[in-house]
């Protein structure tokens, strides 16, 4: 489990965190869900460790990562693996090659053992026979398998992901959800989704916490979600004409079923 508390930080003056806390639980899929430059990916930074918070604190398992020593944060580092948005493969390597990369980097393991992983991987994300293929072969889908093979490579504990799935069209981004999903469970990941598809949020959220403007203003599970007083969520929400549609469908559907038991008491009144 990775606990945040109290998270501030400010940038120039502008203040983009403020004061977020909140708990990521393993086996679940936690998404962090909001709108444009609301401090999703600031956030997800300062849990890495790739930007510093001003103030409060993070630990993975119970051990404090930000301020703690170098070998310890390296320690937590490896366990890291990291989706990036737009996939960041290296063009020059094959797929395979990428995916050994963090184990080259990471790992004391030896050739062999190494090639045997990337495969396991590889399969893993249905990707066995693509590893000779160079990321400009491949479909945007694909790369984002193989990004989230590299992310696993190296065993992870924690698994960061940033916007899976930017730039995919619905279906094949139902597949990369699904196959996140899998994996968190397969094996206990604490998995954090950076992500502003309502799609997946309801398909997947186990916990989502919904920011805006640094703050946190919502947590719960996504089955929850729609029923939620908190206007700024709502808007969130009901931006999308789908989710407005959805929801006048719901609207609906309950007026009838209101009328129908209405119907029905006066039909046993008027036969009693
Ligand atoms: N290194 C930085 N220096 C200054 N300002 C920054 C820096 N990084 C982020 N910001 C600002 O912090 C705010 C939050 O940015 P962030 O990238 O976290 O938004 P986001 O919620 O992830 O948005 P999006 O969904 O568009 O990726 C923005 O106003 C952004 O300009």
């Amino acid at each position: 489990m990775i606990e945040i508390h109290n998270i501030h930080k400010t940038f120039n003056g502008t203040k983009v965190l403020d004061g977020i806390s909140g708990n990521f639980e393993s086996g679940k899929m936690n998404m962090l869900l909001g709108a444009s430059g609301t401090g999703k990916s600031v956030l997800l930074k300062c849990i890495v460790g790739l930007v510093k918070p001003d103030l409060g604190s993070i630990t993975y398992d119970g051990r404090i990562f930000a301020n703690n020593k170098l070998d310890i944060k390296q320690e937590i580092r490896r366990k890291i693996g990291m989706l990036f948005q737009g996939s960041a493969l290296f063009d020059s390597m094959t797929v395979s090659e990428n995916v050994e990369f963090p184990l080259r980097m990471l790992s004391d393991m030896n050739r062999t053992d190494r090639l045997d992983r990337v495969q396991f991987c590889l399969k893993r994300v249905g990707l066995e026979n693509a590893g000779n293929k160079m990321p400009s072969e491949l479909s945007g889908g694909m790369k984002k398998r193989v990004g989230i093979a590299r992310a696993i490579a190296p065993h992870c504990t924690y698994l960061f992901c940033d916007e899976p799935n930017s730039g995919l069209d619905p279906l094949t981004a139902i597949t990369i959800d699904e196959l996140i999903k899998e994996i968190t469970l397969e094996y206990d990941i604490t998995t954090i989704v950076v992500t502003h598809d309502m799609n997946s949020v309801l398909e997947y959220g186990d916990n989502v916490m919904f920011l805006y403007k640094g703050k946190k203003l919502w947590e719960g599970h996504s089955s929850t979600i729609m029923d939620t007083n908190v206007k700024e969520l709502n808007d969130f929400i009901f931006s999308n004409r789908l989710m407005r549609d959805a929801k006048k469908v719901e609207q609906i559907e309950e007026e009838e079923r209101q009328e129908e038991e209405r119907h029905e008491e006066e039909q046993n009144r008027s036969d009693r």
